[in-house]
């Protein structure tokens, strides 16, 4: 009900006054944005009219699809009653309660508690100091150093950007902070030469020991990882590496970390990533599908191991949000959740779409640009090769990706491009119909890439 002026002005008014993330403001106000006005299942509209089929789920998040009128009304229900109360200073509200059950309710016998952020960013910050003051109140105060990834991702915030392994994102800002440090990442295509993927699993899980053994086991205080790296271009580890990373973070007494924000609720086809591949995290970030994206909202799944000590030893954790367990964000986050339950959402990836979207996957295996396809449930990524033969990939990455991306949405898919990596993470309610229409506009823009990239 904005003006009517102001509304039909929007892409000059949003160049004028709004700074987007991630973005090139001077080529976006150049180009003009996309203006998205509708949302619903599995499709998203702009303001033309023109239907988009949402292959990314908004941003990884968006895993009941567009629509839900329950959060809606649960969402209003709330505000009504209770628009905010903080949880600070002896106070709670009976969302932020119940959401912290339901969530540990799904996520193994060792992990019963939540700490509350506004964004997944938020809490690989809340993380990141926690575990530090676990370790002081253990009597190891020296064990300060975080050990991550190259290519892996964990927010924007300060910690979270230098947690993540994004060479351009530390560029900007002098990141990473001191104390956290990057071990290589699992990728068996790019990285892997002539090792076979067991192999290569072994090889980059047992940096971590390296990495302990260079700076001191009284020194570390956590390894963290994404089950699958997202951002990073859906990278599935090999099976060898996580069991072996687990090893080595008992052997070796440090924490495990995984960060959960995209591979949590349901998007690997179990409740949260880390079971897909047996670890036992004893932290673990959580955000997007929390919500599905209605509302802002994160968290730290806390193990016992770690939550014991915060209870019983350590006294005040100076640390928190305006917003932790805000009461509107989590009635919509206890809906969204209560909606992938009764609709048995992740058992629907793990049993029948996961694997639906896989085979979907494999009939695009036999075309020339595709040099490698990995999925599991409803995270998946299809890698450009310009030689399938030789791994080769092409030189100019961004622009086989982009042009791929680009053709999609012409013919309205959206599917997010990293390098020459496309990845796929569509709501967990996409239909049958729906991954087919995904794939064969995929299996177009794959084949005017090549014609493209080969010319
Ligand atoms: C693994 C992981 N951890 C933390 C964050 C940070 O969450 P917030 O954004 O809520 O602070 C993320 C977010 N991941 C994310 C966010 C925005 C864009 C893209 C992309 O792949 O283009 C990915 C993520 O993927």
């Amino acid at each position: 009900n904005s003006s009517a002026a102001a509304v039909s002005n929007l892409g000059a008014l949003d160049a004028a006054h709004h700074l987007h993330p991630f973005s090139d403001m001077k080529k976006l106000n150049a180009t003009g944005t996309r203006i998205i006005e509708r949302g619903e299942g599995s499709y998203i509209f702009d303001n033309h009219g023109k239907r988009y089929l949402d292959g990314f789920a908004g941003l990884w998040c968006v895993n009941i699809g567009y629509g839900r009128k329950e959060i809606a009304e649960a969402v209003v229900r709330q505000m009504n009653e209770l628009p905010y109360y903080n949880t600070f200073f002896g106070t709670t509200t009976p969302p932020a309660v119940l959401l912290a059950q339901k969530i540990t309710s799904h996520a193994g016998p060792n992990i019963n508690r939540v700490f509350f952020t506004g964004s997944g960013s938020e809490a690989n910050d809340t993380w990141f100091r926690m575990a530090r003051v676990y370790w002081g109140a253990m009597g190891k105060p020296t064990k300060k150093a975080i050990i991550a990834r190259k290519n892996g991702y964990h927010g924007s915030t300060v910690a979270g950007a230098s947690l993540g392994g994004m060479k351009w994102m530390h560029e900007q800002g002098d990141l990473p902070i001191a104390g956290i440090h990057h071990i290589d990442q699992p990728f068996w295509y790019a990285e892997g030469g002539d090792l076979s993927p067991e192999e290569f699993g072994l090889k980059m899980a047992r940096q971590l020991e390296e990495k302990i053994d260079e700076l001191g086991e009284d020194n570390v205080a956590a390894f963290v990882a994404e089950p699958i790296q997202g951002a990073g271009g859906v990278i599935v580890p090999p099976a060898s590496y996580w069991p072996e990373i687990a090893r080595i973070c008992k052997a070796r007494n440090i924490l495990l970390v995984a960060d959960e924000v995209i591979c949590g609720f349901g998007r690997t086809g179990h409740w949260f990533g880390h079971q897909h591949f047996g670890v036992e995290p004893d932290l673990a970030p959580i955000a997007k599908g929390l919500s599905s994206g209605y509302l802002p909202i994160g968290g730290v799944m806390v193990s016992d191991r770690v939550g014991n000590v915060l209870v019983e030893e350590v006294g005040d954790f100076n640390h928190g949000f305006t917003y932790s367990g805000h009461p509107v964000c989590a009635a919509a986050a206890l809906e969204n959740l209560r909606i992938i339950e009764e609709e048995q959402l992740v058992e629907r990836v793990h049993d029948d779409i996961g694997p639906y979207l896989a085979a979907g996957l494999k009939s695009l295996e036999d075309l020339p640009i595709v040099g490698e396809v990995q999925q599991v449930g409803l995270m998946a990524a299809v890698q450009l090769a310009e030689d399938k033969a030789s791994r080769k990939r092409f030189e100019d990455k961004e622009k086989a990706g982009v042009t791929v991306r680009n053709h999609c949405l012409e013919n309205g898919l959206v599917l997010r491009a990293t390098g020459d990596r496309m990845l796929f993470s569509p709501p967990l309610v996409i239909t049958h119909a729906e991954v087919d229409q995904m794939i064969d506009i995929t299996r177009k823009g794959l084949e005017h890439a090549w014609k493209v990239m080969t010319a």
